[in-house]
C-alpha cells in the first residue's frame, strides 16, 4: 500500500472537439435525448423539458436542480458541485461531472420524480427490457447447462467472465463452448489479477461456517445484470462467499445502469429460464429471502464524483466487506479517478484510500486506464487499435488485496 497517493494527473474533460469525452457530451447525449422522446408519449410538458435540456447540451450552461426538485436532493447535488459549477459549459466541468448531471436532469425533465403520470417511469425501460427478453440471452442462459459438466475451478473461471465480459453485453461464460473465444478474450485482457481474487474468497469445505462478504458494485441492467447475478449464485453456492451486497443504483442512470426494479426483472429471468439457470435464480431467490444477500441503493452510487469522496456510511460498508468488486467503465472512472493517468500507474496507487480489498472488473469504454505494465501499453499502442481505450475490446481485471 502506498504511503502517499501519486501526484494527480489532469482530470478529464470534455472540452476537446474531437475527443472521445466531447463526443459523449455533443452527440451522445442529443441522441439519448432524441431516443428517450420516441420511447414515449410524453406530453407536451415533458417535451419542453427534453427540448430544454437538448438546448442546454449544445450551448448552454449547469444549472442547480430545479425548486421543485427533492429539497434533499437538491442539497446534496449542491454539495456534490451545482454551486461550483453553475453558470459553467458542461465541456468546462469535469466530464464525469457533467455526464452524471445530464442523467440527473433528464430524470427531471421526463418527469420521473413527479408529482404526475410519468412518477417512477423508468425513461431506459423499454430498452433494458428489450435486452433481457432477447434471443441472446435465451442462449446465453441456454448455455449454463454446458457449464453443469465442468471442474468448480472452470465454472467459477468461466462465470467470472460473464461477468467481466457482461459489461459489454456479451457474456464471456459462452467461452467453455468455444475455445478459439477463450483465446481471444485472454489476449483481449489488459490485466489479470484474477489469481488475487480468488486468494481472497477461497472455497470453504462443505458444512462449515463461510466467513467472506462479498459487495458487488453493479453496472448495467440486463444482460450484464444476469452474468452479475450468476456469478453471487455460483460463489454463494461455492461456499466462496457467505454473504454478498449488491449495489445498485436509487434511479435510472447512464441508459442501462441497475436499479433494484431491474434486480427484480433479471431474477425473475433467470427463474423461469429453466435449467441451471433456473436453479442459479432459485439459489438467489432464497438467499434474497434469508438475507444472506441484501440489495442497497445508496444515493452516493449516483454520484457525479470520484469514490474517494463517498461518506462515511458507504466507507464503513465497503470496509466491512472481504472485498468489495466494481463492475464496468463509469465504476472504473469514479474507482481511480477520472484522469489522464500514465497507464503504468500502479492500480494499488490509485486505489489505496479504498476502504478493505478492491477489485474492478471492466471492459475499457472510456479513456482513463491505470495498472498496465510498460509491455502492455507498448502492445496496444503499437497494435494499431487507436480505440483500444474505447471501444469495448478489451477488459481488465484488477485487484488491489
Ligand atoms: O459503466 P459502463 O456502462 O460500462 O460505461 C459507461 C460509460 O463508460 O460509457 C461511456 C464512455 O464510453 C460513458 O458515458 C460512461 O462513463
Amino acid at each position: 500500500m502506498p504511503d502517499t497517493p501519486p501526484e494527480p494527473a489532469p482530470v478529464i474533460l470534455g472540452d476537446e472537439p474531437g475527443s472521445f469525452p466531447h463526443s459523449v457530451l455533443a452527440e451522445r447525449h442529443p441522441a439519448i435525448l432524441r431516443q428517450v422522446g420516441e420511447a414515449f408519449p410524453y406530453d407536451p410538458e415533458r417535451r419542453a423539458g427534453l427540448d430544454a435540456l437538448l438546448a442546454s447540451c449544445a450551448d448552454g450552461a449547469i444549472e442547480p436542480l430545479p425548486d421543485a426538485a427533492d429539497p434533499a436532493d437538491r442539497r446534496r447535488w449542491a454539495e456534490w458541485g451545482t454551486d461550483r459549477y453553475a453558470g459553467r459549459s458542461w465541456f468546462d466541468v469535469p466530464w464525469l461531472w457533467a455526464e452524471s448531471h445530464f442523467y440527473r436532469r433528464l430524470l427531471d425533465a421526463v418527469g420521473y420524480f413527479g408529482p404526475g403520470p410519468w412518477q417512477g417511469v423508468d425513461p431506459f425501460r423499454p430498452a433494458k427490457l428489450a435486452e433481457l427478453g432477447s434471443p441472446e440471452t435465451d442462449e446465453e442462459l441456454a448455455a449454463l447447462d454446458d457449464l453443469a459438466g465442468l471442474p468448480a475451478e472452470e465454472r467459477t473461471r468461466a462465470l467470472l467472465h460473464g461477468s467481466l465480459w457482461g459489461n459489454r453485453a456479451d457474456l464471456g461464460f459462452r467461452l467453455s463452448g468455444n475455445g478459439a473465444r477463450t483465446e481471444d478474450r485472454v489476449r483481449a485482457l489488459v490485466a489479470d489479477d484474477s489469481d488475487v481474487l480468488w486468494s481472497l474468497l477461497p472455497p470453504s469445505a462443505p458444512g462449515t461456517p463461510v466467513p467472506a462478504t462479498l459487495c458487488l458494485v453493479a453496472d448495467n441492467a440486463g444482460r450484464e445484470l444476469v452474468p452479475d447475478l450468476l456469478l453471487v449464485a455460483h460463489l454463494l453456492a461455492e461456499g466462496r462467499i457467505g454473504r454478498a451486497v449488491l449495489h445498485v443504483k436509487p434511479h435510472p442512470y447512464y441508459v442501462s445502469d441497475a436499479t433494484p426494479a431491474d434486480v427484480l426483472d433479471a431474477l425473475r429471468r433467470l427463474v423461469a429460464a429453466g435449467g441451471a439457470a433456473a436453479s442459479y435464480g432459485e439459489g438467489l431467490w432464497t438467499a434474497l429471502t434469508d438475507g444472506r444477500v441484501t440489495v442497497r441503493a445508496h444515493p452516493f452510487s449516483c454520484a457525479p464524483l470520484p469514490y474517494a469522496d463517498m461518506p462515511g456510511d458507504l466507507r464503513a460498508e465497503f470496509a466491512s466487506a472481504t472485498v468489495t468488486v466494481l463492475k464496468g467503465d463509469l465504476n472504473y472512472r469514479r474507482l481511480v479517478g477520472d484522469r489522464y493517468w500514465p497507464p503504468t500507474t500502479p492500480f494499488a496507487d490509485v486505489t489505496g484510500y479504498f476502504p478493505g480489498p478492491v477489485a474492478a472488473l471492466r471492459t475499457l469504454k472510456s479513456d482513463v486506464i491505470t495498472g498496465l505494465t510498460a509491455r502492455t501499453e507498448a502492445a496496444l499502442e503499437a497494435s494499431g487499435e487507436r480505440r483500444w481505450r474505447t471501444s469495448g475490446t478489451h477488459a481488465l481485471i484488477q485487484v488491489r488485496g
